[in-house]
């Protein structure tokens, strides 16, 4: 799973760099094994050519005689054993124990590898061809996928059942081999997948038009054959429907067009998610022509006299607050580092038997440090308390988060409803009250943290904070609170999440008499 932080990949690359190394001496050492066989031929050849221009005056020549034999003898031993030494044998050994130390990437990794290529360009709206240049939305990052890339990236898709991705993919595989001098795939392979993932997305003529192409190139091709007998007799059937009035066209089973991630998300919901995520939308200005911006120091601390805090309203009803410069890079520093060995892959709790599990609407790696470990850790906690007011005595452990290549954490709410199971019950603080979330890096495009309900997207910005209730004063969950983690387009996402609990917030945070509207309330 080194797909879900940037973090891993460094080892990878470092992986990648032992094996680089690795292969130049396996090619260093045939390549001297190769050119000391080509002396002894070379010497074997004058000796042996001087012999046969007049082989009895040379055999009759008694330094002549020796030569020869010792030739076919002592030297050829040497010969022998060049011939004898096996360098592919070591190499492979080395490689094999490598395997003990070195991070290398799985299967899986590839595959969630692609599949967060994909989620990017449909969140991001990110054209094919441009990604295949190594664009994102428009800037220039990477080297160019080649049609072999591109085909891999097709064949992830269709492993995973998502044919259009599969199309658009082998679709870009085939107009990139169109343009390669050495080409990097058979055009056949593509043609294959092609064929099929169009038959499955429902249009069977191109599909029958994509297996004659194929047809051209192997006649013979057992699979194509089958198919274009099967495709042409459901046209035949299509033309018979259509002849009889029946407007449930092709025979074929036709898929929705578009990928489905999770069923959690309502339509109108992921379109505004996105929408957001790509800096679409824009709070209404309703709202923002009420927000402030001003200096807070809610418990009088002498320290925060002379450096008060500075406050950005980000929203009002439910609130949210930017807090700018609360935390420092050396405890950014200090954090990450604690964080880094300790890494698992995200966990989510499930809604209906409460197990924690892998998800793919969660993909990030997190790691949780106590205060006491380090005073960075401790001093951040304490800065909690005089941002919010509240006591982080009951509060969770501080949840530090990366996110790697298309990281993403979709929309959720951090409180745990009333009829989900076992949360935070082993706890036995009450719910999450607030959510301080702290961004611990700048990150390059994407990665914003969204409210699809408020039209609400804070961009991360290294070492602010947003701050806001996940609670109605009544205790009930503000259904607005819902939010997102963005994939993150470029660049690594760091943030640290502090959970703030109920239980010692009752005269820090009164409850409300008038409870809250109940369209308000989950
Ligand atoms: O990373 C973010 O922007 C939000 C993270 C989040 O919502 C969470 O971890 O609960
Ligand atoms: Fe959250």
């Amino acid at each position: 799973e080194l797909y879900t932080a940037l973090v891993d990949l460094k080892e990878v690359l470092y992986t990648e760099g032992v094996l680089i190394k690795t292969l130049e001496t396996y090619i260093h050492a045939e390549t001297t094994k190769l050119k000391l066989l080509q002396r002894y031929v070379d010497l074997y050849k004058s000796q042996h050519q001087l012999a046969s221009e007049d082989v009895d005056t040379y055999v009759a020549n008694p330094i002549n005689a020796y030569l020869l034999i010792k030739r076919l003898t002592a030297d050829w031993r040497q010969v022998e054993s060049l011939l004898h030494m096996n360098l592919v044998q070591e190499t492979v050994a080395n490689i094999s124990a490598y395997k003990e130390y070195l991070k290398f990437p799985t299967d899986e990794d590839l595959n969630g590898a692609a599949v967060a290529l994909t989620r990017l360009q449909d969140t991001y709206k990110l054209d094919t061809s441009s990604l295949a240049r190594g664009e994102l939305n428009g800037v220039k990052y990477s080297s160019e996928l080649s049609a072999t890339d591109c085909f891999e990236l097709g064949r992830q898709s269709y492993n995973n059942g998502d044919f259009y991705h599969t199309q658009l993919w082998m679709t870009e595989a085939d107009s990139r081999l169109g343009r390669e001098k050495n080409e990097t795939i058979d055009k056949s392979e593509i043609l294959e997948y092609l064929a099929f993932s169009t038959f499955k997305l429902g249009d069977v003529p191109l599909a029958l038009d994509l297996t004659n192409k194929l047809l051209e190139i192997y006649p013979n091709h057992p699979r194509a054959v089958n198919n274009k007998n099967y495709y042409e007799s459901a046209l035949a059937k299509t033309q018979g429907a259509h002849k009889k009035g029946d407007d449930n066209a092709y025979d074929v089973p036709i898929v929705s067009d578009m990928p489905v991630y999770s069923d959690s998300l309502d339509p109108p919901e992921r379109t505004l998610y996105e929408q957001l995520c790509r800096g679409e939308v824009k709070t209404p200005v309703e709202i923002t022509s009420k927000l402030k911006c001003y200096y807070y120091n809610k418990n009088r601390d002498p320290f925060l006299l002379l450096a008060p805090f500075k406050v950005e309203e980000a929203y009002k009803d439910p609130d949210i607050f930017i807090f700018h410069d609360v935390m420092y890079d050396e405890e950014i520093e200090t954090i990450k580092n604690m964080a880094r060995p300790r890494f698992k892959r995200a966990t989510v709790q499930n809604y209906k038997t409460g197990e924690l599990e892998t998800a793919q609407y969660r993909i990030s790696k997190s790691a949780w440090l106590k205060e006491i470990e380090h005073k960075h850790v401790a001093n951040v906690c304490k800065r909690v308390v005089d941002m919010t007011g509240l006591t982080v005595e009951t509060a969770e452990e501080l949840q530090v988060v990366n996110y790697g290549i298309g990281g993403h954490y979709e929309p959720h709410f951090d409180f745990a409803r009333r009829d989900e199971v076992n949360a935070f019950k082993s706890l036995g603080t009450g719910n999450r009250i607030a959510t301080v979330l702290f961004y611990m890096s700048d990150v390059a495009q994407g990665g914003a943290t969204v409210f699809p309900h408020l039209k609400l997207a804070l961009w991360p910005k290294k070492g602010t904070a947003a701050f806001w209730y996940n609670l109605h004063s009544s205790g009930d969950g503000h259904i607005l609170t819902r939010h997102a983690a963005c994939p993150v387009l470029a660049g690594s996402k760091w943030v640290s999440n502090k959970w703030i609990h109920e239980m010692g917030q009752e005269f820090r945070r009164p409850c409300d008499l008038q409870p809250p509207p109940p369209e308000l309330t989950i």
